[in-house]
């Protein structure tokens, strides 16, 4: 048996099988050994491998990376192409576009880069069509736009998700409060500091069996936890990433129509032929983006608003400003003083490298 076969046995099997208090350490078993067949298929060895291949590897430049995920003629390349001013053809045929078309759009003084990615189609991450690649290109991005045709949004949503998530990506998400610790003996200890309203220690020794992990302490913090989340957890190898849903073609469409779309969470519609509501799309695009401006403020001048250094959260510290202007800067520096809301006061404060910046800080270096 294949291994999509053998995917595809457990998948039959956790649906036959009702949740209940008698099912569930079975379904915890399930739920460890369908991520477990997904491991192997995705690996180097499951053929395919989820690397980049030609045509997919692409120079990246810029700040941050937006990867446009979705299936044929959604509308992917009108909008890189008019977002960006870069060339990506376009066609009313479906898979116009066969490999990864990079450009640029600056936005707030930021370069990000846009990634214009092949049409997907059920079944990708099996290995159809060109769909491993397309979404290990996704798995890099710092945030992925799933584009939906505004005529059959939900279903396609469901299904492009699906195919997201069977890579290791999980949307619009973090990672999950969960600690899982191994020990020499003592079995399986759970510990919990919110209730276990979807998940039972049936099912969290059954997964734990699964990773032969037999003596082992596990600490859920997480509101809501379920296996899945303690498979991931485990797996330890899921990235995650923030997504915007944008219904494209909002020009072949009623108003009364477009007002039950704008339910839809984290979702941004749009017409890219007729340049509507791409405001927005940019504005919840650099939010969801969440970048670091710092402006340069030299002595005894006004700040430089003009060219901000663009740092990413988590990488925002005095040190990281200093070394994206020049390597040696960080070792000129005696000391520097910030002016915005990362500092305590507004005279401005003293700090040292380490000190984290916010969004729209001042920073004077003095050598
Ligand atoms: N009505 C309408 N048509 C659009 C819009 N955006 C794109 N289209 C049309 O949809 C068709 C597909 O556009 P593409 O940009 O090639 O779509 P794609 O998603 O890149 O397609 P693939 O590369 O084949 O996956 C073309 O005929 C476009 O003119 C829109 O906002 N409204
Ligand atoms: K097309
Ligand atoms: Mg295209």
């Amino acid at each position: 048996m294949t291994t999509v076969q053998k995917i595809k046995e457990v998948e039959d099997e956790m649906a036959r099988t009702q949740k209940n208090k008698a099912t569930s350490y079975h379904l915890g078993q399930l739920k460890a050994k369908l991520a477990k067949l997904r491991r192997e298929l995705l690996g180097p060895q499951g053929g395919g491998g989820g690397g980049g291949g030609i045509g997919f590897d692409v120079a990246r430049t810029g700040i941050a990376s937006v990867g446009f995920v979705g299936f044929p003629s959604v509308g992917k390349s009108t909008l890189m192409s008019k977002l960006t001013g870069t060339h990506s053809e376009t066609s009313e045929i479906d898979f116009t576009t066969l490999t990864t078309v990079p450009g640029t759009v600056k936005v707030h003084g930021a370069p990000i880069q846009i990634l214009d990615l092949p049409g997907i189609i059920e079944g990708a991450n099996d290995g159809r069509g060109r769909g491993r690649q397309v979404i290990a290109v996704a798995r890099t991005c710092n945030l992925i736009f799933i584009v939906l045709d505004v005529l059959k949004p939900l279903g396609d949503k469901k299904l492009i998700e699906g195919e997201l998530e069977a890579f290791g990506i999980r949307l619009n998400k973090r990672p999950p409060n969960i600690t899982v610790k191994k020990k020499d003996k003592g079995g399986i200890a759970i510990t919990n500091t919110v209730p276990l309203t979807n998940i039972d220690h049936d099912e969290i020794k059954a997964v734990c069996s699964e990773y032969k992990l037999s003596n082992c302490d596990v600490a859920i913090r997480e509101p809501n936890a379920t296996a899945d989340d303690l498979v991931d957890m485990i797996e330890g190898n899921r990235v995650y990433i923030p997504a915007i849903y944008v219904l494209n073609k909002i020009d072949a469409i009623s108003i009364e129509e477009l007002d039950l779309l704008y339910k839809i969470p984290n979702s941004v519609p749009v017409s890219s032929r007729e340049w509507m509501n791409i405001d927005e799309l940019i504005d919840v695009m650099w939010k969801r983006l969440d970048l670091v401006r710092v402006y340069t403020k030299p002595r005894g001048a006004p700040p430089d608003y003009s060219s901000p250094v663009v740092l990413r959260r988590g990488k925002s510290s005095v040190d990281d400003f200093c070394t994206s202007i020049h390597k040696e800067i960080a070792k000129q520096m005696k000391y520097a003083i910030v002016w915005g809301s990362s500092a305590k006061h507004t005279r401005g404060q003293k700090v040292g490298l380490e000190h984290i910046l916010e969004d729209e800080d001042v920073v004077h270096i003095a050598k």
